[in-house]
């Protein structure tokens, strides 16, 4: 069941104790409790995703954050690269945790992502010819919400119908989708047509398929976790804002932590429990690193700073944070768009009604219905003085996605006038940041600073990017109705991009790296290739923050295979 105050528990021990009740999370407690001799407890800091309509409806999703009750509220530090900006890095603080609050783009990402964990790693388990049988376990693809047929849209043979997740291609059609798909014919040799990046191939453009099945969200709360939150072997507590891990003794020399401190808040009592077998932390990138450096798991200089006695001296945890950056490329249209209807409060009523009755209309669109990832060619200058940082040879760069309305996060629309978005997104950054503790006060938020664009290939391929955008709409698909760009010229200089760059450059939302997995017996990273925290006994992280490196998709879909494989691990299936 799902409990509000910690009294209402069963009890203070239980096999497995889950922290976070997220992406990850959420996949772990459900493979976890399907076998009923489990006793799970889940620990969200977080809310109820019951009755949130914003994380309901598609269209809504932009409104969930940031700076709302269902966000941590983090932002990342003044980035010296964006002109001293401090930008917000959302993250889900309620049941499904960022799965139910994202843009639900999901991918898997480049076969060659899951082939350089592998190799990375040592573990061949992690390679794509092994992981791409946990999509049959996680998804499940349904119809769109309008039903149209969609044929040449996706390769049906590389999905599966019987996973837990709903997923499908987009649900309502734009005026703009016969342009995009015109674009991939006339100029085929740069922006080719994707039919399906599910193959392993991500190159070219193509339909977005989504975390949406019969025209609403599916997060992590409403497959994984619905589908077991109603057995007596789970708990879901709520408010449960875990502040450290408990060191409980040690086996084999390696100090155990299979105690669980948490309180609702800093005025709060602490309460703390136990895990017979394992504690699963699936904080996310951000909410990870903190956890093991408050429980004395971290580099010890740095803990010692803050008055915490190491038990682990790892000086991995909360490095090598990466993010994807989002850049947006707006430009002025002869309409029509999406942004007559969201500036139209009727309009939006009216929608609304109609989502309520049938799950049909404009409130299913997601943000978009075609993205693409592209690679710049072998002969780039900028690979005559940086080896290429693309996971694979056919792995990509960039990202190209295609808004039909204003999307600049953080920015609002103007009051009149339609708009094409074009956002091109780094893909393959080299630049590092890390997460560290602000104080040893589980409730002050840490230092985040991914360090953006601080390296010259990631200002090169948001730069190429940019160019490439423009050659994108130089198609004769797009000569009615594209009319100027905003904010910059239409044929910018270098340095006139590398400006519009530091001024209206973001993030994605997608940090990773931050408890990277590693071999068991490397150096670096922060957990082995079973996802156990090196060093440490009794327990493992499971979220996005183990992928030592970002993969060619939106987070999500690559954290899901992630964690299905993880709970496959801990059940030995
Ligand atoms: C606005 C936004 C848009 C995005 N769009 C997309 C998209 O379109 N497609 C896509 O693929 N990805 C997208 N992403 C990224 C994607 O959602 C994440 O990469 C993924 O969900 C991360 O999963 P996770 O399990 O690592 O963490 P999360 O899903 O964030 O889960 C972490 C959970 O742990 C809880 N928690 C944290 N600290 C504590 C603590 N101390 N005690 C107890 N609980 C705690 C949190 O409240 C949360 O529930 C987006 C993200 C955001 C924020």
């Amino acid at each position: 069941d799902v409990f509000q105050r910690p009294e209402q528990l069963r009890g203070t021990t239980y096999d497995y104790i889950v922290v976070g009740s997220g992406t990850a999370g959420n996949v772990i407690a459900a493979r976890l409790a399907e076998d009923r001799k489990n006793d799970v407890l889940v620990l969200e800091a977080g809310i109820s995703n019951e009755g949130v309509l914003g994380s309901q409806v598609p269209f809504f999703a932009p409104t969930l954050t940031p700076s709302t009750i269902y966000d941590w509220n983090y932002t990342y530090a003044p980035q010296p690269n964006l002109n001293g900006r401090v930008i917000p890095i959302a993250r889900g603080r309620l049941l499904g945790g960022s799965s139910s609050v994202n843009y639900m783009v999901h991918h898997y990402g480049s076969s060659e992502d899951y082939d350089l964990l592998a190799k990375l790693t040592g573990d061949s388990g992690w390679s794509w010819s092994n992981m791409k049988r946990y999509i049959a376990r996680h998804e499940k693809f349904v119809p769109p919400a309008d039903g149209h047929n969609t044929t040449g849209q996706y390769i049906p043979s590389l999905h599966s119908t019987s996973g837990v997740l709903p997923k499908s291609l987009p649900g309502y059609s734009l005026p703009i989708d016969s342009r995009v798909i015109a674009t991939t014919k006339e100029l085929s040799s740069e922006f080719p047509f994707n039919q399906d990046t599910t193959s392993g191939n991500v190159l070219g453009l193509g339909w977005v398929q989504s975390s949406i099945g019969g025209g609403t969200r599916s997060s992590s709360a409403t497959t994984y976790l619905a589908g077991v939150v109603g057995r007596r072997n789970v708990d879901v507590l709520l408010n449960a804002q875990v502040t450290k891990l408990v060191k409980t003794g040690a086996v084999g020399g390696k100090p155990s932590f299979r105690g669980v401190q948490f309180a609702s808040g800093p005025q709060s009592s602490s309460t703390t429990v136990y895990a017979r077998k394992e504690v699963i932390v699936s904080a996310g990138s951000i909410g990870t690193p903190q956890i093991l450096q408050l429980s004395g798991i971290g580099d010890k200089a740095d803990l010692a700073a803050k008055s915490i006695t190491t038990h682990v001296h790892l000086p991995s945890v909360g490095k090598n944070l990466s993010d994807h950056v989002l850049l947006p490329n707006n430009w002025k249209v002869r309409g029509p768009s999406l942004d007559d209807f969201l500036r139209d409060p009727a309009a939006i009523d009216a929608a609304l009604g109609q989502w309520q009755a049938n799950k049909t209309g404009v409130l299913v669109h997601g943000i978009t219905n075609h993205l693409g990832f592209f690679r710049f060619p072998k002969s780039a200058p900028i690979f005559k003085t940086i080896p290429d940082p693309a996971t694979g040879p056919t792995a990509s760069h960039w990202e190209l996605i295609v808004s039909s309305y204003w999307l600049v996060p953080g920015v609002a629309s103007p009051e009149t006038g339609n708009y094409l978005t074009l956002i091109a997104a780094l893909i393959s950054p080299t630049s590092r940041g890390e997460v560290k503790l602000a104080s040893n006060n589980p409730f002050d938020h840490p230092l985040i600073d991914p360090n953006l664009l601080s390296s010259n290939f990631d200002k090169y391929a948001l730069r190429e990017g940019v160019k490439s955008v423009r050659r994108f709409l130089s198609a004769k698909a797009w000569a009615d109705y594209v009319v100027s760009p905003v904010n910059i010229a239409a044929n910018p200089t270098d340095a006139e991009i590398d400006a519009y760059v530091r001024a209206f450059a973001s993030t994605v939302f997608h940090p990773v790296g931050t408890s990277a997995m590693s071999p068991a017996k490397a150096g670096w990273g922060v957990v082995d290739p079973q996802l156990r925290v090196k060093g440490a006994d009794g327990v493992r992280v499971v979220d996005a923050s183990v992928w030592p490196f970002l993969p060619n998709a939106h987070t999500q879909a690559p954290t899901y295979l992630v964690a299905e494989r993880a709970a496959s691990l801990i059940r030995g299936y």
